[in-house]
């Protein structure tokens, strides 16, 4: 019987320059698959495309998408392209609903334009809010708090309409607290400025800040400080080709949460950022930021009942040690010598 060899399939990656988009590329290629990257750079990394060609473009730009689409012979797009700093959100509202809502908006028409159906979209847990009950399942009535939240749950509605109108299959992913580094240290977490705990933390060990705060130690939390779903970033990438293979499939769409169901605190993180590290962090102590839930802590069952999400590298040493690896490496230690006044 002669066997059929089937060519690798093209997967157009938006954002995939970026810290969960690239690490999904090497997952993809891994896989089987080849990832295109198209980015338009804005905080995403050369460096981080290592698994594909690039395309420069933006998602706004619908012609530019669907020109990627068709020369690449797209059979499904994975979309990480987005702004994401909650703060940010707040202040400038336009940027993200800009962005984010519109953008996706663009990228859809594109891909109807271009008949490629299938696409997997980065949504958040921020979409939830502040939930009065941990773990959050995916019935929990979405109730964002931030412009941020709201413009991705604009998306997943614009998603479910679209699937229901036109020829638009999709998942949404719904991340808890992504974090960690390639556990073979190729690419990380970078970004400029930084508000994210762990590199935050991992920054002050290595001199890059001196500002570090522990926010809030007053929640009703057992030792006092805020509870997060810490995932790792290769275990989202894992999930992305788990959702990816399913639409290629022709199974359905859906939103599904991914976390590990296990909450850790502020204070155990920085713990264990201070056991891998050998040293201490400061134990400064700062008021609550502003819009920070008590707790946020992922019932992540669906992801594993359907997309057979099972996370390799979610334990908390693991996380620290891949992402404190690589943090060494894209911070070198400075300000050894402290400055004479
Ligand atoms: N990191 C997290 O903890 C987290 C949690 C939940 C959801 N998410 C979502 O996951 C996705 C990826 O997050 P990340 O942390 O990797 O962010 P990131 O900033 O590292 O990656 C985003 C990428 O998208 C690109 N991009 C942005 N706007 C674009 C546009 N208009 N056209 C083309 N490219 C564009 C950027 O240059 C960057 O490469 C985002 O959608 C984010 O909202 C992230
Ligand atoms: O310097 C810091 C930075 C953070 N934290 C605390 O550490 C916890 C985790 O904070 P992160 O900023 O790392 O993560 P968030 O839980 O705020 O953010 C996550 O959820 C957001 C939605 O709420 C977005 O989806 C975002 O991308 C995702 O990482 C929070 O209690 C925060 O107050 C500190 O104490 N000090």
């Amino acid at each position: 019987m002669e066997t059929e060899i089937m060519a690798s399939q093209s997967i157009l990656v938006v954002g995939g320059a970026g810290y969960v988009g690239g690490h999904t590329c090497k997952a993809l290629a891994t896989a089987g698959f080849r990832p295109v990257v198209f980015d338009n750079f804005t905080t995403g990394h050369r460096d981080f495309v290592r698994w594909g060609p690039v395309v420069d473009g933006d998602i706004r730009d619908a012609v530019a998408v669907a020109d990627a689409i068709r020369s690449h012979d797209i059979a499904a797009v994975l979309h990480f392209a987005a702004c994401a700093y909650v703060g940010e959100s707040v202040t400038d509202p336009q940027k993200y609903y800009d962005n984010n809502v519109a953008g996706t908006l663009s990228l859809l028409r594109a891909m109807l334009n271009a008949g490629c159906s299938r696409l997997v979209f980065s949504s958040t847990c921020a979409i939830y809010g502040q939930p009065d009950e941990v773990p959050i399942g995916e019935a929990t009535a979405p109730n964002p708090v931030n412009p941020y939240g709201a413009s991705k749950l604009m998306v997943e509605r614009i998603l479910s309409d679209y699937a229901r109108a036109y020829d638009i299959r999709a998942i949404a992913l719904r991340y808890f607290n992504a974090c960690g580094a390639d556990p073979d240290g190729e690419i990380g977490e970078l970004r400029d400025p930084e508000t994210h705990l762990i590199p935050r933390a991992m920054m002050a060990l290595q001199g890059y800040i001196d500002d570090f705060q522990i926010f809030g130690s007053d929640y009703s939390t057992a030792d006092g400080t805020a509870v997060r779903d810490y995932i790792h970033v290769s275990d989202l990438a894992d999930a992305h080709v788990a959702a990816l293979r399913r639409l290629l499939d022709g199974q359905a769409g859906g939103a599904y949460n991914l976390g590990t169901g296990q909450g850790f605190s502020v204070k155990e993180v920085l713990d264990a950022i201070a056991a891998e590290a050998g040293e201490a962090l400061p134990e400064a102590r700062g008021p609550r930021r502003e819009g920070d839930p008590a707790a946020l802590i992922a019932d992540a069952r669906q992801a594993q009942d359907v997309l057979g999400f099972s996370p390799k590298y979610s334990d908390l040493p693991t996380i620290v040690r891949t992402a404190w690896a690589w943090h060494r490496r894209a911070h070198p230690r400075r300000n050894a010598e402290p400055e004479q006044r």
